[in-house]
């Protein structure tokens, strides 16, 4: 395992999961989309470029009345299935605290996908860290303030690679400006899976 870095407050833990363990996880995320498959978010502002899915009691939907966490799929009107042990094994390696996730956001990446500049703020207590994970191709991060604008930092994200967005950094904004693609073999049709692990309260 690389040496820490300290992206503007955000911990990034470089190759924290070994090749084993990133098939492994890919895996039991393919049982995740079979129990509940990936859809298309549609915010207020349109279409998002990734395709998402959860795991874990609550899972992040949006529509055009906006963000915010449900019990159940949008679509299959079922409940999530369980966020994998795999999963949950870099939260309790990684974030420091006692509580499992109660929610595990999958962000699929495919031809052209990013993330425009936000924060993580669906979430009824701050206190806890966000825990994120990166699969497959490799991914340009970008990570600001608190305060919107100003400056920012970026690193490329590979696969294996870990985030921890916590304390004072716990509300910076953040997002993906491009994924390299073809940059890992991972995925089968290419592409990058994260994995945002966070508790909802
Ligand atoms: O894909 C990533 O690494 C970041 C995802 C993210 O920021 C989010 O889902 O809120
Ligand atoms: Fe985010």
């Amino acid at each position: 395992m690389a040496p820490e870095i300290d992206l503007r407050g955000v911990r990034v833990l470089p190759g924290h999961l070994d090749a084993d363990a990133q098939v492994r996880m890919l895996a039991d995320l393919r049982a995740v989309a079979r129990a509940a498959p990936f859809v298309r978010p549609v915010t207020r502002r349109g279409p998002m470029s990734v395709r998402t899915t959860s795991a874990g009691r609550l899972g992040w939907v949006t529509d055009r009345r906006g963000y915010r966490y449900e019990a159940r799929h949008p679509e299959t009107g079922a409940p999530w299935p369980p966020i994998p042990e795999s999963v949950l094994a870099v939260w309790r390696a990684v974030s420091g605290v006692e509580v499992d996730p109660d929610s595990c956001l999958v962000n699929l990446y495919r031809e052209g996908a990013k993330m425009g500049m936000h924060q993580d703020r669906d979430e009824g207590d701050f206190g806890y860290p966000v825990v994120s994970i990166s699969l497959g191709d490799e991914a340009l991060f970008r990570v600001g303030s608190v305060e919107r604008g100003g400056r920012t930092a970026s690193i490329w994200l590979r696969s294996g690679d870990v985030a921890v967005m916590g304390g004072a950094a716990r509300l910076v904004h953040h997002g993906i400006d491009r994924v390299r693609e073809g940059s890992s073999t991972l995925l089968e049709g290419g592409g990058r899976i994260n994995v945002t692990l966070r508790v909802v309260r």
